[in-house]
């Protein structure tokens, strides 16, 4: 780490800001499709809703992972945040300030602030140019001038994400697919932005070489005091670079909470299922009890009430089909699963029928978030436990 690099990480440390990186609430992209006239006449809704009324908050030098089924809205959810997309519906507050609908010179310079990863780097990167004029491109568009000149920080971004400076002049087919992924994250990082999305970065990677990608991004949040929306369908990689998880399902957050607490001890009955799907390597491989079965309904026509009624194990009735559950604050849950269920920021004792019940109306947001994500020092103070 240059002292460069390391000053920008010490600079952001030492903010007294107390609100989350980003807030965004009310979040809705409901795509149209094309709707006969009839349709439009009679007001039949018949877009896509592929994000549905999403509240989602992350923290300073956070990584928040963002899991949900194929379809269930993350890409999208991903892009609203990036402002690649307007949302039809929410507001979107980074670093305490309204970026909804900024426009023109405001919208390019919250670009320097928001970068993003996509999961394909080969289609994202210019074909005809090499990569080092890749790399430069950000530091010439945002007029950033460095000490050392645009061509020497071209050189140490590749030495920062493990390039060589022998590969400038080198165009992206000549690398794989992780060097590639190298080369759009030295791209993302020239800005030096406080948030980078990172849209399934490292899905198309063989196991060995996601590894690899996934340390360089903890190591580089390390150094610049970068937070990450890392967005991705394989719970292991989640589980490996999160602090916390937002889990999704058909346009909505259903849960949020600190990673130890979403895998060791989920509440809501898709999480479970979620992660009763993926097979159990420590065991004999074979799946878990009650993992998901069949597909999610169209986001064209969702269900009423919980989205999540149709497919759930724990379906109890009418009640489920009511009124869509807001996502509500509860306390940290210490105990073994069964002896407690928080309601209300309360903890109280509830028998195993009332908190199936409870689990299936309530979505659930761990009231540790909250002081996690308005705290910049929380990830210093836990770095140690989510190491281990
Ligand atoms: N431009 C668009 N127009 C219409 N529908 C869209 C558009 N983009 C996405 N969708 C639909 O919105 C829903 C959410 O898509 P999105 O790509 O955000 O999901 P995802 O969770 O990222 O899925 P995946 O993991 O497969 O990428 C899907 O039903 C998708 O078909």
């Amino acid at each position: 780490m240059s002292s460069e690099t390391a000053s920008i990480a010490e600079e952001k440390r030492g903010r007294p800001e107390r609100e989350p990186l980003f807030h965004a609430t009310g979040v809705k992209k409901h795509f149209s499709t094309d709707t006969g006239l009839i349709d439009r006449l009679v007001g039949d809704d018949k877009s896509v809703k592929a994000v549905d009324g999403v509240d989602i908050m992350v923290g300073h030098e956070e990584t928040l992972g963002l899991v949900g089924e194929s379809g269930c809205g993350k890409t999208t959810l991903g892009r609203i945040l990036s402002r690649l997309y307007e949302p039809t519906n929410g507001t979107l507050m980074f670093e305490g300030k309204d970026i909804t609908t900024l426009e023109g010179k405001a919208l390019k310079d919250l670009r320097k602030d928001i970068q993003v990863i996509f999961q394909d780097p080969l289609s994202s990167l210019n074909p005809r140019k090499t990569v080092g004029e890749i790399v430069e491109k950000p530091l010439t568009v945002h007029n950033i001038e460095t000490e050392q000149g645009t061509r020497e920080r071209v050189v140490e971004l590749f030495e920062e994400v493990g390039l060589r400076k022998s590969h400038l002049d080198r165009y992206p087919h000549e690398f794989s697919g992780g060097q590639r992924q190298r080369v759009g994250i030295a791209r993302a990082l020239a800005v030096e932005p406080k948030l980078i999305i990172a849209d399934e970065p490292v899905s198309a990677l063989d196991v060995s070489v996601q590894a690899q990608i996934i340390n360089l991004l903890k190591r580089l949040q390390n150094e610049y005091g970068i937070s990450y929306l890392f967005i991705a369908h394989d719970l292991s990689v989640v589980k490996h670079i999160s602090d916390r998880v937002a889990v999704m399902y058909l346009g909505n957050i259903i849960e949020t909470g600190l990673t130890a607490d979403i895998y060791g001890n989920p509440q809501h009955p898709y999480t479970r299922a979620l992660l009763n799907s993926i097979p159990d390597l420590e065991g004999d491989g074979s799946m878990r009890k009650n993992p998901l079965s069949g597909t999610p309904p169209s986001p064209i026509d969702p269900p009423e009430g919980c989205p999540f009624h149709t497919r759930c194990p724990e379906y109890i009735g009418g009640e489920c089909e009511g009124s869509k559950p807001e996502l509500q604050s509860v306390a940290h849950v210490t105990g073994s699963i069964g002896q407690t269920m928080p309601t209300d920021n309360e903890t109280e004792v509830v028998d195993d029928e009332h908190r199936s019940h409870l689990a299936s109306c309530h979505w659930l947001e761990y009231s540790a978030d909250k002081r996690r994500a308005q705290d910049p020092y929380a990830r210093e103070n836990n770095g140690a436990e989510n190491e281990s």
